[in-house]
């Protein structure tokens, strides 16, 4: 499929829609009203640090709320305003927060069914609006609503399609892309569609095992093996590496896609020389300036003297992840919640840990004085965040001093 050529023909249909509709001004009171939050701004203002009673809150100088989010979560918005009795569909979590996705159903706004891990779009007829969450959709996704002829609302956030736009260069010179990303996860998903020949890798680790491929070669295999979901059809690992060019998931963490980065610069440059480098490597960095700006704040942070760290986020958020990923390195107490529920009492805590799994813990909130380091996601409502610290106050305010 010439993906260019597609992208650009839904571009210029008239079912195509990726502005929005005018409403802009009501849409953004509706926003304030539901997801800010009154302490959260007071917090801005006096520095991101708060105390009430016994616990001091200190605030990552920034957090919650992207960019890209705001206009996602603002476009889905004025699509319901703007067709108010049109059948509505998304492809996917419009984010990945549960409050948000929630309001989307409060909206009337289907999710598209999914039937032994197929989506079934047989459900969308001609005429209805389907969203296309922020982190995109693939191509083939976009092509079957295109043929069905309905009505497409493109909310995916301008920094992905720039990592689109890279893998597609890789693929015009016949590069194959090495995508530093999450194979699952949905924004991969849609780079990858637009790539040719690509292979994902999660972290350092399997880029040093791909590098090594690259100079030593090795079991074919075992390396098909490793790989399996996370490469295009037909992958060959001795004949597909010998031209490999650089894009990432926009919210890994960026020290680790920059240490791939230059892992793959390295090693192509042992193996061809710096003279041919340029035949044989690429690499555009695609972190977005949001998630590098939550995970400097987060670096800022965990240099400060805290006794726990709070990171709030969807679970299946992966630049929220990215974020407890420092604290926990730090060794600081840190705990990822989705929401003020996630609390259940002074001593016990639901948390998500780095592995995925939920776990519960005892004895989180220290007695006495306490300093709590405060991030959120990307995704993440402010009111979320105001919601967990008013929990805070009132569990610290039952327990008596020591
Ligand atoms: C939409 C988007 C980021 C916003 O945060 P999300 O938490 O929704 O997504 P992610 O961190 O990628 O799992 C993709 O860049
Ligand atoms: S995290 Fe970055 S790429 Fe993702 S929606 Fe926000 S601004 Fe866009």
């Amino acid at each position: 499929m010439d993906t260019k050529a597609f992208k650009r023909a839904l571009q210029h249909s008239e079912n195509y829609n990726r502005k929005g509709f005018g409403h802009q001004a009501e849409v953004t009171t509706q926003l304030q009203s539901e997801y800010k939050s009154g302490l959260i701004q007071q917090i801005r203002h006096q520095n991101y640090i708060l105390t009430q009673g016994d616990v001091t809150i200190r605030l990552a100088k920034a957090f919650g709320f992207c960019w890209g989010v705001e206009r996602a979560v603002a476009m889905a918005y004025e699509t319901r305003q703007h067709f108010p009795t049109e059948r509505i569909w998304i492809t996917n979590e419009i984010i990945h927060n549960p409050s948000v996705n929630q309001r989307m159903q409060e909206m009337n706004i289907g999710f598209i069914p999914v039937e032994a891990g197929k989506k079934d779009f047989s459900v969308v007829e001609t005429g209805d609006v389907v969203i296309l969450p922020a982190f995109g959709a693939s191509v083939q996704e976009m092509q079957v609503l295109y043929d069905q002829g309905c009505k497409i609302v493109d909310t995916t956030c301008p920094w992905v399609s720039k990592v689109w736009n890279t893998v597609e260069k890789h693929k015009k010179v016949a590069f194959t892309s090495i995508i530093h990303g999450k194979y699952k996860h949905e924004e991969t998903i849609a780079t990858s569609s637009f790539a040719g020949k690509y292979l994902i890798v999660l972290n350092l680790q399997e880029a040093q095992y791909v590098a090594d491929y690259i100079l030593n070669g090795g079991e074919g295999e075992e390396f098909m093996q490793k790989f399996a979901k996370a490469c295009s059809a037909g992958f060959d690992p001795d004949q597909d590496l010998e031209r490999v060019g650089i894009a990432n998931q926009t919210t890994m963490l960026k020290g680790e896609t920059e240490e791939i980065g230059k892992l793959f610069e390295r090693t192509m440059m042992q193996k061809y020389g710096t003279v041919d480098l340029n035949q044989h490597f690429q690499s555009f960095n695609t972190i977005c300036d949001a998630t590098q700006e939550r995970q400097d704040a987060m670096l800022e942070l965990v240099e400060e003297k805290l006794d726990l760290i709070l990171v709030i986020g969807g679970f299946n958020s992966s630049n929220t992840a990215q974020l407890q990923q420092i604290a926990a390195e730090r060794g600081i107490p840190s705990y990822h919640i989705d929401s003020v529920e996630r609390i259940k009492s002074a001593n016990t805590i639901e948390h998500r840990q780095l592995n995925g799994q939920l776990a519960m813990a005892n004895n989180w909130l220290p007695n006495g004085k306490i300093i709590v380091g405060v991030t959120s996601g990307a995704s993440t409502p402010d009111k979320v965040v105001a919601d967990v610290m008013e929990k805070m106050f009132a569990l610290k305010a039952l327990v008596p001093a020591i």
